[in-house]
């Protein structure tokens, strides 16, 4: 790759757009009074998912800045060394190539035929698995068929598949007896046990998910999987028939006695919080089906070929990257708050938040220079109607001023005779707030409310302060048409490659995470000494 740059300040879209920052702009009051114009001009739609981006704080001469400043940082060019399967992971010498586990199973991407090989043969070995769970063929030491699976792993290796169930928890019937899938992440005791507690071991598998098979976490929760199996009458020569193993490091899952026919396998190029769509989805591809999860792929697959050829201006994961670089960099923004309102995603946050935080959460550029400037915001949020009767008070009237990306749900099909009302509901409360935010009320219109409500002038002008609001939050909205394996798909990508184009444009590694080591070297430390 040549001539990239090494820091963004060196671009001339970056300087453009640090003065347009000081010039004074228009409240979003007054921007969103221009009408629909704005919303058509900064509403796109793909893969069954529309972003409406109006309520961002950019005026059309910010936005050409920014698109100026992808073009400037060669995301383009960046973009597709990624898809070549360049080693753009350079800390690590690595290619990154979650795109060829969601590929065009038909046809080869530009990653490769032996990319596609081993991705194909590992996906239909995922799909043959479930389908024999499903089919009661998978039996345990005493012959009886598998009915609950407990998925054993943490960080990237639980927060992809078990976010991605709970979504798609729906396509589950719970009048057909399925096979149930149980996450256990945390060493804590009570974590595991809850779970365990009221399963039968003998119909109990357990999926140990680790990309390296070290992690101290998993290993502890996986050892004492094993002897609750053993406690419960487990032969230890049948344990096998009780164990798979998802890994990267096969030979050290063999080292523990996971059997080479039960192990599942991904690369060191597949990042752990990238690895949803790998063999790592197998509890997911359980759970909701391998037909279902091939249409999950298909999803991202799609979202994957929008980002690759819309133009910038009509990029999805463009513009989203390029509104929070204009939060995070220019409006001084640290954090970017995330909001689904189908409590089905109220594990969707705390996904990104590994993903966008383990990845560009640095300080360092590709060259290793010190950035100088931030880079991957902090981000936290969870289901938006709770957050409304919690912190939501803080974004309203606090002096903090935070992003917000809203994610809705445009139909739902619950089987629940007053499905349309709940639905109403909660779609209403998602425009309500987008617009509170956007647009505020000011000291004098609040005082003007409280007088005409029949208070005093001296109560009125008392009160007003404590009950007006400043708006101009700035704020996205995500529609998903309905909530189904592909928009979820489509979804994760998204906010994947908006990732991608915000490290691009930083100039950082998305994809090592040296900041996790210190702390596990420590406690290999303290263990040795204690
Ligand atoms: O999959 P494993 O090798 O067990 O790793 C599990 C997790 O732990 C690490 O500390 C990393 O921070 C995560 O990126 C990773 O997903």
């Amino acid at each position: 790759m040549t001539d990239l740059h090494t820091s963004p300040l060196n671009l001339p879209a970056w300087s453009q757009l640090a003065t347009l920052a000081k010039a004074p702009q228009q409240h979003l009051l007054e921007v969103l009074s221009e009408g629909s114009l704005r919303t058509q001009r900064m509403t796109h739609t793909a893969a069954g998912i529309t972003l409406d981006a109006s309520r961002q704080r950019v005026s059309p001469i910010i936005e050409t800045a920014l698109l100026d400043l992808a073009e400037q940082a060669s995301v383009g060019a960046q973009r597709d060394a990624m898809f070549r399967g360049d080693a753009i992971n350079l800390t690590e010498d690595r290619p990154v190539l979650h795109v060829a586990l969601r590929g065009d199973p038909m046809h080869t991407g530009p990653w490769g035929t032996d990319v596609q090989a081993d991705v194909q043969r590992e996906l239909a070995r995922v799909c043959d698995f479930a389908e024999a769970l499903a089919a009661g063929t998978v039996t345990g030491y005493a012959g009886d068929a598998i009915t609950d699976v407990v998925n054993i792993g943490i960080g990237g290796s639980d927060l992809g598949p078990r976010m991605a169930s709970d979504a798609l928890a729906h396509l589950a019937d719970p009048a057909v007896p399925g096979i149930r899938v149980h996450y256990v992440s945390n060493p804590d005791a009570w974590a595991l046990w809850s779970v365990l507690r009221g399963l039968d071991a003998r119909r109990t598998l357990l999926v140990v998910s680790s990309k390296t098979f070290t992690t101290q976490e998993t290993l502890t929760n996986a050892a004492s999987a094993q002897r609750w199996l053993t406690d419960s009458g487990c032969p230890t020569d049948q344990l096998g028939k009780h164990l798979v193993a998802i890994t990267a490091s096969p030979a050290q899952s063999a080292k523990l006695g996971y059997p080479a026919e039960r192990t599942f396998l991904f690369w060191d190029w597949v990042g752990g919080r990238y690895s949803v769509w790998s063999a790592l989805g197998l509890p997911l591809a359980i759970a909701i089906g391998p037909q279902n999860f091939r249409a999950f792929l298909a999803g991202a697959r799609e979202m994957d070929e929008h980002f690759c050829t819309a133009p910038l201006a009509q990029n999805l994961p463009v513009q989203m990257a390029l509104h929070g670089i204009w939060n995070r960099n220019f409006l001084q923004m640290p954090t970017q708050l995330i909001v689904p309102y189908a409590s089905r995603l109220v594990r969707f946050t705390p996904f990104v938040q590994q993903m966008d935080m383990e990845s560009n959460g640095k300080r360092t550029h590709i060259d290793g220079s010190a950035t100088g400037i931030d880079t991957g915001p902090i981000v936290w949020g969870g289901l938006g109607i709770d957050g409304q009767h919690a912190y939501f008070q803080l974004i309203h009237q606090g002096r903090h001023s935070v992003p917000v990306d809203f994610i809705g749900v445009q139909s739902e099909d619950t089987p629940l005779p007053l499905a349309a009302t709940h639905h109403g509901v909660v779609n209403l409360n998602l425009r309500a707030q987008a617009q509170a935010m956007a647009e505020g009320r000011s000291l004098e219109d609040t005082r003007q409310l409280l007088l005409k409500s029949g208070m005093s002038e001296a109560q009125a002008t008392a009160m007003a302060g404590h009950r007006s609001f400043e708006g101009n939050i700035p704020s996205s909205i995500l529609w998903l048409d309905r909530l189904d394996p592909q928009r979820l798909g489509a979804l994760v990508a998204l906010y994947e490659h908006k990732v991608f184009v915000q490290a691009a444009i930083w100039r950082i590694n998305a994809y090592d995470q040296w900041g996790v080591e210190l702390g596990k070297t420590i406690a290999k430390q303290m263990e040795k000494t204690s």
